[in-house]
């Protein structure tokens, strides 16, 4: 086995700008305990082994041993007082689940397994040199907290089309739907189509111990993961190419197959593909579609009935659906005012939003309290691909205007723009212009994460998640009891 240890303190001056490095190394100290005793140094490990399942397996009960360790120490641990403003707001701000494959800070965005963005478009092998990084490393890093090798992703690649066959039952069962239902709809009938074959709901019927049930939730999650892009672009094709199926090409990866089989072969869309389902795919464990493909789970429901209805969760327009509602509203922005509107018909156009008591798309987070860095990373790569294309003009201009108004308003928390307010246009550069699709390929990108989460909740043998709940009755009795005054 060869270990390279990398400074990260280097990487982490250039991203993290003004915050002072103590404070930086102090920060990720308390909220990634998981990467180790020293901070100072990140282990990126290499090893021979190209087997992911048998990396996991070697990871698992050091795991285990910390969960119940913790559970007997400190199980009692107070982590914050739950008030009656979370229990009626959505438990917004209440700390209640336990996810490992990835952390958000409210000022920082998203760590997964404690990289940010920019770390893992550093170290995460790519298709070509300073590439993107390939959604399959990023697959690699969620499960086993560790950076593959090139060799390691070659090969879970090749794994993941060894498993992508789709039986015919499925395209059957999509094509029972009329043509025109939503392509999120389709999916996630598709999804469900899949189910026969679990493996997990299999041994399960037979009898099978539950140390072994990650073992099978994890076959289950890497045949989803390989088969849901082929399933996507058959949903693609049979709406938009008059069903003109375009098969897998054996030579490339999961990301730049799935836009091959959507019908995109430019180079620069295939690497946009890559960088778009890396940075999708998780987003901690409570936004609604990865909570409720935990909760589904937590029933020891297989992973193709969790992601199922975890997508249904994903399709609500404030969440997934929301990139779709960005473009249709961009859209429509140029409709009313041209392509060349001016900042001021602009703000008109977002008060007439606003003053219509509906939402601006894309603004806005549960957790952030800062530009999404997604939506930072995405921009980006836009200044350096398209900086003339007049929509992501349009979208920068946006992202002057409205954060301002927004904060008019008075009453929202974050008016930074989010992951959502930006990928549209993207993909509408390179030729993807059916905004209604778009969710489907934010899933496709979301089933990494999920399924990931999924193993981990087996590995660590997680219970079922039943919170309790009270009326308005017991909450204003409760309320009324001297010491809550
Ligand atoms: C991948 C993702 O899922 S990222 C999120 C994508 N969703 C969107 O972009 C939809 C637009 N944004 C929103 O609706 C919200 O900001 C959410 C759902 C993301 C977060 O909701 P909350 O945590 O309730 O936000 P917050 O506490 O700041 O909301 C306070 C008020 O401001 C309103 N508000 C929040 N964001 C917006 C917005 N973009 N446009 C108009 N009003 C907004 C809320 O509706 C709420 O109004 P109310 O008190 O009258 O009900
Ligand atoms: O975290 C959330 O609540 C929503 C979000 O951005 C995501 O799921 O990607």
């Amino acid at each position: 086995m060869l270990v390279i240890f990398i400074w990260p303190t280097v990487a982490e001056f250039f991203n993290w700008g003004s915050v002072s490095m103590t404070s930086k190394l102090q920060w990720r100290a308390a909220q990634h305990p998981s990467l180790g005793e020293s901070l100072h140094w990140r282990q990126v490990e290499t090893t021979s082994d190209l087997e992911l399942h048998t990396q996991l397996k070697e990871l698992i009960p050091e795991k285990h041993g910390r969960l119940n360790k913790l559970k007997s120490k400190h199980g009692k641990v107070e982590l914050g007082n739950i008030t009656v403003e979370m229990v009626v707001g959505g438990m917004s701000g209440l700390t209640g689940l336990l996810c490992e494959t990835s952390l958000i800070d409210p000022e920082e965005g998203i760590l997964f397994r404690g990289l940010s963005i920019s770390e893992c478009q550093k170290l995460l092998p790519a298709a070509k040199p300073d590439g993107e990084p390939l959604p399959e490393g990023l697959l690699w890093l969620l499960l086993t907290e560790k950076v593959p090798s090139n060799e390691q992703v070659d090969s879970l690649s090749k794994e993941l089309r060894r498993r992508a066959t789709i039986p015919d039952h499925v395209y059957q069962t999509i094509n029972a739907l009329p043509v025109n239902a939503h392509p999120m709809t389709q999916f996630a009938t598709g999804v469900m189509a899949l189910q026969v074959q679990s493996e997990f709901q299999k041994v399960y019927e037979k009898g099978i111990h539950k140390s072994k049930y990650w073992e099978h939730t994890y076959e289950d999650s890497l045949n989803l993961i390989a088969q849901i892009p082929v399933v996507a672009a058959y949903i693609y094709r049979r709406i938009y190419k008059n069903g003109h199926v375009i098969p897998m090409d054996d030579s490339l990866d999961y990301a730049g197959n799935f836009a091959h089989m959507l019908g995109f072969d430019n180079p620069e869309m295939l690497e946009f593909m890559r960088l778009y389902v890396t940075i999708h795919s998780d987003h901690e464990g409570g936004n609604v579609s990865a909570h409720t493909g935990h909760i589904v789970a937590s029933a020891l429901s297989d992973p193709y009935l969790s992601f199922a209805a975890a997508l249904n969760g994903l399709a609500g327009p404030l969440h997934g659906m929301v990139n779709q509602e960005v473009l249709v509203w961009i859209k429509s922005v140029v409709d009313e005012c041209g392509e060349d509107v001016s900042k001021e018909n602009l703000e008109d156009f977002v008060w007439k939003t606003l003053n219509g008591g509906k939402i601006v798309p894309g603004f806005g987070h549960e957790v952030l309290r800062k530009t999404d860095p997604r939506y930072t990373c995405l921009r980006e790569f836009a200044l350096k691909h398209l900086p003339d294309d007049p929509l992501f003009k349009l979208v920068s201009d946006l992202y002057e205007v409205v954060p301002p108004i927004l904060l008019e308003l008075g009453k929202i928390k974050n008016p930074w723009p989010d992951i959502d307010a930006h990928s549209g246009v993207l993909l509408n550069h390179y030729g993807l212009t059916e905004a209604q699709y778009y969710p489907v390929i934010f899933g496709v990108s979301r089933a990494i994460g999920i399924c990931s989460q999924i193993v981990w909740d087996r590995a660590l043998g997680l219970p079922l998640e039943r919170p309790r709940s009270v009326t308005i009755e017991w909450l204003e009795n409760y309320c009324k009891k001297p010491a809550q005054d």
